[in-house]
């Protein structure tokens, strides 16, 4: 899948200004965020990418003006780029490694995850997956059927395999995630995770889960929600992600909707990443 990237320039930079027209963005198709000096860089997929879009989504702020560059980046230069400029690795509570096949080994490290990556979201960097990481390292994963929905590099069901999972499937309307976990899968001598290109709707018919984690966005998830819980063992449990802790009560609020029952939630930098349980 082809990117833009769309370089925003504040004058004067704020970083307050700068969260939240991130924030923005965040809520329609945007799916990374880089800081830069005058304000940050935002990547989404090109055909989701549209001026006009971009422009009613921003909302001005008094006293700061912006300016903006849009850039496409071709498929084949997105894994040297991300080599060479962001992918370092990164070490999560001292469990869970996440790095690049160029990089050094970590032997100390119980959980080391081989990521190639290309275009697909998903190598630890991201608050949101490394708060999906950390609810995976926290929760026994022993013998459970494991749901990765919108699996992007497959790091969340690479994971719930290493700590146990009896079974994992990936899913993800993106081509290039599916292929990407599958190479990812391959790479971590993970045999027990099938991965299938689709959304909600391919849940239909799918025998019960234990565990199903989603890191997509709000919309998709408040869209989603009921589809994932008709696929969730009682007492199983729905990990998600992809939001900002003001939108924490609309998810709970659809959650409890579906018979969910809030346990707790991580937060890192407003995003956040619940955990419910359905009840028995
Ligand atoms: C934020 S990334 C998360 C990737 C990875 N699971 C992680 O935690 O880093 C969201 C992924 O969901 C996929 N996606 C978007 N909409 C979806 C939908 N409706 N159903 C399934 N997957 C979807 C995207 O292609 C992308 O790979």
């Amino acid at each position: 899948m082809p990117y833009t990237k769309v370089t925003v320039t504040l004058r004067p930079y704020s970083e307050a200004v700068s969260d939240i027209f991130v924030a923005q963005l965040g809520e329609i198709d945007y799916e990374s965020f880089v800081e830069t000096e005058s304000g940050f860089e935002a990547y989404v997929q090109s055909p989701l990418f549209s001026r006009e879009r971009l422009e009613q989504q921003i909302i001005p702020v008094d006293g700061v003006s912006f300016t903006y560059d849009v850039e496409e980046i071709p498929d084949q230069n997105w894994n040297e780029e991300w080599e060479k400029n962001y992918f370092q690795p990164i070490v999560i509570d001292d469990l869970c490694v996440v790095r690049g096949p160029f990089h050094p080994e970590f032997p100390h490290i119980p959980h080391r995850i081989v990521i190639e990556p290309k275009m697909a979201f998903g190598t630890g960097h991201h608050e949101t997956t490394g708060m999906m990481l950390k609810h995976i390292l926290a929760n026994d994963m022993t013998g459970l059927r494991v749901l990765d929905m919108g699996c992007g590099t497959g790091i969340l069901g690479i994971l719930a395999s290493m700590r146990g999972a009896r079974e994992v499937v990936g899913i993800d309307i993106d081509q290039w995630s599916v292929d990407n976990t599958l190479e990812n899968c391959s790479l971590n001598h993970i045999h027990n995770m099938s991965v299938q290109l689709g959304d909600a709707a391919s849940l239909s018919g799918m025998l019960p889960y234990d565990v199903i984690l989603a890191n997509i966005n709000r919309n998709i998830l408040l869209e989603d929600m009921v589809k994932y819980v008709a696929v969730l063992k009682p007492g199983g449990m729905l990990i998600m992600s992809g939001f900002y802790a003001e939108d924490l009560p609309l998810i709970q609020q659809e959650a409890q909707r579906n018979g969910l029952t809030y346990v707790d939630h991580r937060e890192q930098n407003r995003w956040v990443a619940p955990a419910f349980l359905l009840k028995l």
